[in-house]
């Protein structure tokens, strides 16, 4: 007997309790994505330190057993594996991780990584970037190299969002100049080759896995396409259900989304609401 109130409460909207309901009555042909950074892992200052909640990792291992679930993220699709633990957490052994927003991924279930090599544009913006920081004069900003894309970080700037908007403008030239795309997130501005998306790399594994209900949970701007694909879906019939992760820094996801949960902890109370609902 299905627990309406429960569905109704997890799935926050009517069409978001549509798609938990579908994923409570046939799991296996459902998907439920999630992003990495601000939603499976709280955000510190390290981008290297920022590993997967426990709670959050040990409530995917409950739902990995029956709902199939993939990872989208703007990390490279090694580090994800390894800050997240996910090659080595029992029921997630039917993981795909799709990193670098889609280009790369990682089956838990043959342990390959697919990467195709880097964009010869984003390695000379690399190269060129150290100088260009240097010029503007903010010592507390710091580049990722993430082989197919670089971010500068803010964060650990007196003023993060003074310091993004120094950078902003020579970037986004240069970046523009090479054919390369600009990508906003929090206290970051990262660039990679355009053409790719986490919703086109949502849509792409729902054809995979012929899912019939999808969910997605995201934290920043670089979800938004994500969103967007799970409310196109809807209306091609496939029952969908957003969870935004909100924070202080970024509350676009939150306007738009069926389910809003503060932070990484919330959600990984919410995917323990869902296991639980599931009969896991
Ligand atoms: O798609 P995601 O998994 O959300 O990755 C997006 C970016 O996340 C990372 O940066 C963010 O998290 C850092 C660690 O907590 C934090 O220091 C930074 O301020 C955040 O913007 C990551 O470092 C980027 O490469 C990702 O693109």
């Amino acid at each position: 007997m299905p627990d309406t109130a429960r569905i109704n409460e997890l799935g926050g909207t009517s069409e978001g309790a549509r798609a938990v309901a579908a994923m409570v009555a046939d799991p296996s042909h459902c998907l439920l994505a999630l992003d990495f950074d601000g939603v499976l892992a709280p955000i510190v200052p390290d981008p290297d330190q920022a590993y997967a909640l426990p709670a959050a990792i040990a409530a995917l291992s409950r739902l990995g057993g029956v709902l199939p679930l993939a990872v989208i993220t703007g990390r490279p699709a090694r580090t994800a594996v390894r800050l997240g633990g996910l090659d080595r957490v029992e029921g997630l052994e039917r993981l795909v991780l799709l990193g670098q927003y889609g280009v790369e991924r990682w089956d838990a279930e043959t342990g390959e990584f697919s990467e195709p090599p880097d964009p010869e544009e984003v390695r000379q913006l690399a190269a060129e970037l150290p100088e260009m920081l240097s010029g503007l004069g903010l010592p507390d900003v710091f580049i990722e190299d993430k082989g197919r894309a670089v971010a500068v970080h803010t964060r650990r700037a007196a003023d993060p969002a003074a310091a993004l908007a120094v950078i902003a403008e020579p970037l986004t030239r240069r970046a523009t100049e090479l054919g390369l795309h600009l990508e906003p997130g929090r206290n970051v501005l990262e660039v990679r080759s355009p053409g790719q998306d986490k919703g086109m790399a949502l849509r792409a594994l729902v054809a995979e896995k012929h899912a019939r209900a999808v969910g997605y949970a995201g934290d920043d701007l670089g979800d938004i396409p994500a969103f967007e694909a799970v409310e196109s879906l809807r209306r091609e019939g496939i029952a969908g259900v957003t969870v935004a992760s909100t924070s202080d820094e970024q509350q676009a996801l939150a306007e738009r989304a069926d389910v809003v949960r503060r932070g990484p902890e919330r959600v990984a109370d919410w995917l323990a609401g869902l296991a639980e609902l599931l009969g896991r």
